[in-house]
């Protein structure tokens, strides 16, 4: 059982809050997209209306990467969506942050470092091993209590999310708390329940893909983007040299043989495409699949219409759909369709989940509205959807009580 903001003594209680607000940054360094911030303003809102003294833990990128950077336009960006200031400080767990979060009064909120400037962060650790980390021990001597409001972090045990919940009282903030009512229940949406798995992380669609066949949770699963052409390559279709290449640049040779062996124990519930669509003179070309492979540097960049009809039939029987990715390169106007048109028919089902960051801007870039659910998270909703436990929500389940105010 995870306690949530109900459950919080809130009023005057200095509460770390780790959200993820991970997100794409522009070439000067700016916010690209705030929706992941939007998605937190629930939380923090409530905690600063309640008398909270707010102290907000996130991580920004990955250490090497473009979007790498510190949180300071976050910080910014929290000040107008909040409508008050929110102040920022360059420092996560040492004197310079305790400070600031030492002299945070009730309604104050503060934003600290992106966690990830220190090693340890971007780490995998058991709860209790985590609990002994720099970032921990430095910030449990002025924290009260810890909220998750991370679900897109959920699937990582780093410190921030595993270890704080050790040592400190821990609540599900409102994000956090919608997505484990949601996506927490799979195995209770209505059937058939059909699975759509799009987009390029090849090795975790395929993953999902087995645990759902196996666990019985999927009637069907439709492949589609990168995860359909594997499927198709490993069904013996010679999808041409720019494709396969893609494949093999990405690191994804060796998925053929693990989608072969899927096929092979599941194909009757695994759905292929039928045709794709690649760029010929600047424009979109369907070729069906007996008219493969396609010509040279021609990659089959989205599912076509014959594919479209057949997963379209398919979905008409499904009560629940789940879908992750998009089904095809949805950046270039050529290529929308297969995303447009399936995630809009799925939308006409009675129960429509949607997992995936990419997925979630491809829709929002595209106008298809109208799920009944769209996950904050990418890696984590997928675990999820596959009814596997994540290691953050654990160590909120197994977190301390608050002590009682006159404790
Ligand atoms: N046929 C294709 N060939 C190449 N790339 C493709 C194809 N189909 C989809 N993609 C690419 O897949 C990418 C999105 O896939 P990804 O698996 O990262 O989605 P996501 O799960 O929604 O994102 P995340 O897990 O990062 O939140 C897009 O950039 C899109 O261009
Ligand atoms: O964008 C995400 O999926 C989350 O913020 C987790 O980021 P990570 O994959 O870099 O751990």
């Amino acid at each position: 059982m995870i306690a949530t903001l109900d459950d919080l003594d809130v009023e005057g209680t200095t509460v770390g809050v780790r959200v993820d607000v991970n997100s794409p940054i522009d070439d000067d360094g700016t916010l690209a997209d705030d929706a992941r911030l939007r998605a937190h303003v629930d939380t923090l809102s409530e905690l600063v209306a309640r008398g909270g003294r707010v102290a907000v833990l996130a991580h920004q990128g990955r250490p090497g990467g473009d979007e790498f950077v510190t949180l300071e336009p976050h910080a910014d960006r929290l000040s107008e969506l909040l409508g008050q200031p929110v102040d920022y400080v360059d420092a996560t767990f040492t004197d310079a942050a305790r400070e600031a979060v030492r002299n945070l009064d009730d309604g104050d909120c503060v934003v600290l470092e992106n966690t990830r400037f220190y090693s340890e962060e971007y780490m995998e650790f058991e709860p209790e091993r985590a609990a002994q980390t720099h970032l921990v021990q430095g910030l449990e001597p002025v924290l009260d209590a810890y909220v998750n409001d991370a679900f897109a972090a959920a699937h990582r045990s780093q410190p921030s999310l595993v270890g704080l919940p050790t040592v400190l009282p821990g609540y599900a903030g409102r994000v956090m708390e919608s997505e484990l009512d949601v996506l927490g229940s799979i195995e209770e949406t209505p059937e058939p329940r059909v699975y759509v798995l799009g987009g390029a992380k090849v090795p975790d669609s395929i993953d999902v893909a087995w645990s759902v066949l196996e666990k019985g949770l999927a009637d069907h699963v439709l492949t589609a983007g990168v995860v359909g052409n594997v499927f198709l390559i490993a069904d013996g279709v010679d999808l041409g040299d720019a494709s396969s290449d893609f494949i093999y640049d990405q690191g994804y040779w060796d998925e053929i043989d693990r989608a072969a062996d899927l096929l092979d124990a599941y194909g009757d519930r695994i759905a292929l495409p039928r045709d794709v669509a690649v760029a010929r003179d600047g424009e979109r070309h369907e070729l069906g699949i007996n008219a493969l492979p396609p010509g040279d540097g021609e990659a089959a960049m989205d599912i076509g219409s014959s594919t479209l009809e057949y997963y379209q039939r398919i979905l008409t029987d499904a009560e629940t759909v789940i879908l992750n990715g998009p089904a095809g390169v949805f950046e270039d106007e050529c290529f929308q369709t297969g995303t447009r048109q399936l995630f809009g028919a799925a939308t006409e089902r009675p129960m429509s989940i949607v997992g995936g960051g990419d997925t979630a801007s491809a829709l929002r870039q595209l106008g298809v509205e109208g799920f009944s659910h769209v996950s904050t998270g990418g890696g984590a909703a997928l675990r999820m959807l596959t009814a596997e436990p994540l290691p953050a929500v654990t160590a909120l389940e197994n977190a301390p009580e608050q002590p009682a105010a006159d404790d």
